[in-house]
């Protein structure tokens, strides 16, 4: 294993949870995550004038990110799930965005917040806009935890970015490398 510590105060050398995989260096510690995740729901908070917010966790990549966010956000809402897959066991996008299953609440009318692990090529936000527009929602908007600022073709703005990150193939707190590291409490770069 790689025994590179963090200059942020988290180790992922002995990590019993990698099973002795390989990371290179923890990204963004658990504390960084938490303390940034009260920030988003402070904002998010204040963003929505009323009612009906419906917030949609993009799965799987999501699950950790959304369960944590939607406890910081201090106003009514309702949440459902997308799944969206698109980059298997591979650390690049496929370039094709398969959607394995579809929220059956009704958008059309509601503000919208789609919750996404990271936007990397950005193909699978820009799918998903497209198909949630079709819905007819009130607003549409797009919660980030990770953005690495590289995709070229976004129609959307992503409106609320937890961090800027880097080019690098990111994992833990939900993101996954064929499916290990979701588990992990912190992200790291898996090489
Ligand atoms: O901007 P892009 O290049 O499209 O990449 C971002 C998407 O890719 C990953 O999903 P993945 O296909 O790995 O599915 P998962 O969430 O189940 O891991 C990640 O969780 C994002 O949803
Ligand atoms: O950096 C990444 N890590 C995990 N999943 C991803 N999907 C797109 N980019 C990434
Ligand atoms: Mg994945």
């Amino acid at each position: 294993m790689n025994a590179s510590i963090d200059v942020r105060g988290q180790s992922a050398a002995a990590d019993p949870r990698l099973a002795g995989r390989a990371l290179k260096r923890v990204a963004f510690s658990e504390a960084q995550i938490a303390a940034r995740v009260a920030e988003l729901g402070r904002e998010i908070t204040a963003f929505y004038p009323d009612d009906d917010l419906l917030v949609l966790g993009l799965l799987k990549g999501s699950f950790i990110f959304l369960s944590d966010l939607v406890r910081q956000i201090a106003r009514p809402l309702h949440v459902d799930f997308l799944v969206a897959s698109s980059y298997g066991d591979a650390t690049v996008s496929s370039g094709t965005v398969r959607l394995l299953y579809d929220p059956e609440t009704e958008l059309e009318g509601k503000h919208i917040l789609l919750v996404e692990d990271i936007v990397d090529s950005g193909r699978t936000l820009q799918k998903l806009v497209e198909l949630l527009g079709d819905r007819r929602p009130k607003s549409l908007e797009i919660c980030a935890l990770l953005h690495k600022h590289i995709a070229t073709h976004l129609d959307h703005p992503v409106r609320f970015v937890g961090f800027d990150a880097p080019e690098e193939f990111l994992v833990g707190y939900g993101l996954d490398h064929a499916e290990h590291f979701r588990h992990v409490p912190y992200v790291a770069s898996l090489q």
